[in-house]
């Protein structure tokens, strides 16, 4: 069934698709959901059309998805590294395969446009191929102990793993989460954001197709309701979540009642400082890199743009130029740079920031679907500064605020003037200056001379209100796995009794 979904992608545009399919996964194939009076419209952000229904789950359904994740995992979890491996590469070359059509549905679904949608699906399957070549290579220690006695430890998997979803990167976060998961032996139970239920399901599809046991993946639909049933289940031994820092804090107590671990990807506002002697056409393009990708809503954003005050004029000339020149409209469309914010209530927040007194250099609306798109560079002189709420608060929306500065001490104080530490940036042609910098900066990534790119090798995470834990990378099988110490005596029992 949902194959035939795919399958019709090449020919869908804009306005077009409908879709049916039931949104729920366990025992290995769809699930109907229960409660169908509970279903809530999920709608196509370029245009406001009715996508389909999305039906939370209750507490039996989620019961039945988690014993389902919990038996796939004791089946899973006693195969060797290599053999999950195995497994976990031919679903990566399913995704390969497929991206157009996967890409495609993520466009209809989340707004962003296909030129992005393809990039976040090569991310995805690069993520499962990167972590399938670790599953192998899970390993523990050997200690020697006196008397001949020795010790040894063993990397063991938690068990059933909840991963909770952002609708910004729908199908990559889902690979994200149970990437690293599925590589060290657990299962994983995904929850989609209830805006972007619909490529979740079809990985789950995939990793089935590609012979993981029945239940190993499985998705649930639904919002707070669903995620707090996820969250406070007994047989739950990790919740991964990606989201804002109210909810984070929410799943953290959650998770508390139950002892389960827990790793929050949350928000970000975070800083992009652009010195004098910069590349500034390097930095021009990074400084729209760090803010305008999926419509600005992008978790490790740059979008306070400290500048060097000598080179303010310039900067915000080809800032503004480059601005005006993006491409907005249709996001299927090749041309096409900017689509769709996620829901009309987004774009009334974003909306409500900047309407909060600032300047705004550029701004189009433009209304050719039911979501308007907004692009906006407030300017840095005496508009914008650091005392806004606009430049204090996660938007979330395509705006970026820029700001003077004059010395390096001042901008590093200004910078970590906050209560988020996701992600910073450095554009400088002084090496020493840059990694200075880096290391001032409070944040879990600082990128030199570029800005938002994520490969799947590097990991990725907060410091501060932003969250713990990390993302891809080879730390992360540290935050699926625990170890396990086998204490072995070769001689007889010292006994003090
Ligand atoms: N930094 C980031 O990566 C993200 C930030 N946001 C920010 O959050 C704002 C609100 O967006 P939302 O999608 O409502 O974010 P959210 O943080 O409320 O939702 C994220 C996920 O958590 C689930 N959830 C919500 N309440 C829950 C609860 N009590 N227990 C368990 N799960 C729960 C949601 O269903 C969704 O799957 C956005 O406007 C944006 O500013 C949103 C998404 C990602």
């Amino acid at each position: 069934m949902a194959q035939s979904l795919l399958n019709s992608m090449p020919q869908a545009t804009t306005g077009t698709v409908v879709v049916t399919d039931h949104l729920n996964f366990w025992d290995g194939k769809r699930v109907k959901p229960t409660q169908e009076t509970n279903s809530e419209p999920v709608f196509e952000p370029a245009t406001g059309r009715v996508l389909c229904q999305m039906v939370p789950c209750g507490a039996e359904e989620v019961d039945e998805a988690i014993k389902s994740a919990h038996a796939a995992y004791l089946k899973w979890s006693k195969m060797a590294g290599m053999e999950r491996a195995r497994v976990m590469l031919e679903a990566a070359r399913i995704i390969r395969e497929r991206k157009e059509k996967i890409a495609k549905l993520e466009v209809i679904n989340n707004g962003k446009t296909i030129t992005e949608a393809l990039v976040d699906i090569d991310i995805a399957w690069q993520c499962i191929e990167y972590y399938a070549g670790l599953a192998g290579t899970l390993a523990g220690q050997h200690i020697q102990l006196p008397g001949g006695a020795f010790a040894y430890t063993r990397r063991e998997p938690l068990g059933v793993c909840v991963g909770i979803g952002a609708w910004n990167y729908p199908f990559q976060i889902a690979s994200w989460k149970s990437a690293p998961a599925l590589a060290c032996g657990n299962a994983m139970v995904f929850k989609p954001s209830p805006m972007t239920p619909v490529t979740a399901v079809i990985l789950a599809e995939i990793y089935k197709e590609a012979g993981v046991p029945d239940g190993l993946f499985c998705v649930v639909q639904g919002g707070a309701e669903t995620g707090t049933l996820l969250c406070h289940h007994p047989m739950v031994a990790k919740v991964s979540f990606t989201g804002s820092v109210p909810t984070g804090k929410k799943i953290m107590e959650m998770s508390s009642k139950g002892v389960k671990q827990v790793t929050l990807e949350l928000g970000g506002k975070s800083p992009l400082i652009i010195f004098k002697d910069c590349e500034l056409q390097n930095a021009v393009k990074g400084a729209l890199m760090a803010n305008f990708l999926t419509q600005g809503q992008v978790c490790c954003n740059g979008t306070r743009v400290y500048v060097q005050r000598e080179i303010m004029p310039q900067f915000l000339e080809e800032v503004v130029k480059r601005t005006k020149a993006i491409t907005l409209g249709d996001p299927l469309l090749d041309g096409t740079r900017m689509g769709a914010l996620i829901s009309k209530p987004q774009l009334e927040k974003v909306l409500g920031f900047v309407s909060q007194g600032v300047q705004i250099v550029t701004c189009y609306i433009m209304s050719p679907f039911f979501h308007l798109h907004i692009l906006c560079v407030t300017p840095g002189t005496d508009n914008c500064n650091d005392d806004m709420t606009c430049v204090k608060e996660e938007i979330f929306g395509p705006v970026m605020s820029v700001m003077p500065f004059d010395t390096e001490e001042e901008v590093i104080k200004r910078a970590n003037n906050t209560t988020f530490g996701l992600a910073s940036g450095v554009f400088t042609r002084d090496i020493s200056r840059a990694h200075r910098v880096a290391e001032n900066l409070e944040a879990g990534t600082c990128f030199i001379n570029n800005y938002n790119i994520s490969p799947v090798e590097v990991p990725f995470g907060g410091y501060k209100m932003s969250g713990f834990g990390r993302e891809n990378g080879q730390v992360t099988i540290e935050y699926y796995s625990q170890l396990k110490t086998v204490v072995v005596e070769m001689g007889d029992v010292e006994s003090l009794f």
